[in-house]
């Protein structure tokens, strides 16, 4: 194929770090092994309760910058009938990578990730999930993770790599649609969560 492919979408970085990556450092002020991490946004598709279709992804902060997370699921998530759709396996493993947010206390939106998908996870099943930061490089957050089926420790159904890029706050003012964006700022739960990771501006 010509450039084109790589060059229109950007970039084709590695999702290793690279050898003078720093180590993860998890935030003196992240939240306790074990502590459930919340949804960082009620209408996040991945952990937000306001969204009926949504994964209600439940995460918790682990050791080191790690967390785990559980998805189940449902019929809404279906791509062939009775198997879930990839590309929701997907939002799943982009979701827990997500959340190693809260234990660096930076806040990082994908670049890219990459998926290997080993087994059918049917509905009903719940995908047992962990990620864990592998390095950063300035604004460079890379993360790997994996789901399991039939217990955390069962057999790997899908697994990922991804480069989270930081960004700050105004990413979300300058690029969310305003009538979401007045309706986050009004909310004061909401503003808790941003004022989290303000602590790193
Ligand atoms: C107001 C209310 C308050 C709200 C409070 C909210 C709290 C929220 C808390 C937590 C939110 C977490 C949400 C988690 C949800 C799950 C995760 C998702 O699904 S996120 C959605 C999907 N992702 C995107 O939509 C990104 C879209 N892309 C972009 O916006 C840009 O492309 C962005 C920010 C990723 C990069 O743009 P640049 O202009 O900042 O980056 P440049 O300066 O060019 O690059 C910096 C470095 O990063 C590399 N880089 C940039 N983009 C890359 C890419 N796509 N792939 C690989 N490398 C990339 C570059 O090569 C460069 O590296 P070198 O420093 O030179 O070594």
């Amino acid at each position: 194929m010509s450039g084109a492919n790589a060059t229109d979408s950007g970039r084709r970085e590695p999702l290793t770090p690279p050898p003078d990556a720093g180590r993860p450092v998890r935030h003196p002020d992240a939240p306790a092994p074990g502590e459930l991490l919340g949804a960082h946004y009620d209408q996040c598709f991945g952990c937000g309760d306001g969204q009926s279709h949504g994964l209600h992804l439940a995460a918790r902060a682990g050791e080191g910058v790690t967390v785990t997370a559980e998805f189940t699921v449902r019929p809404a998530h279906q791509g062939a009938p009775g198997l879930a759709h990839g590309g929701v396996l997907v939002s799943a493993l982009d979701e827990t990578l997500g959340s190693l947010n809260w234990l660096l206390r930076v806040i990082a939106v994908t670049g890219r990730l990459e998926t290997d998908f080993v087994r059918p996870v049917p509905v009903g099943a719940t995908l047992h999930l962990t990620a864990r930061c592998t390095g950063v490089a300035g604004r460079k957050i890379y993360g790997s993770a994996e789901g399991r089926i039939g217990g955390p420790d069962g057999p790997v159904a899908v697994r990922a790599d991804a480069l989270f890029i930081e960004v700050d706050l105004g990413h979300f003012t300058r690029n969310g649609r305003p009538d979401e964006i007045e309706a986050a700022l009004a909310d004061p739960d909401q503003l808790k969560v941003a004022r989290a990771f303000e602590v790193n501006p």
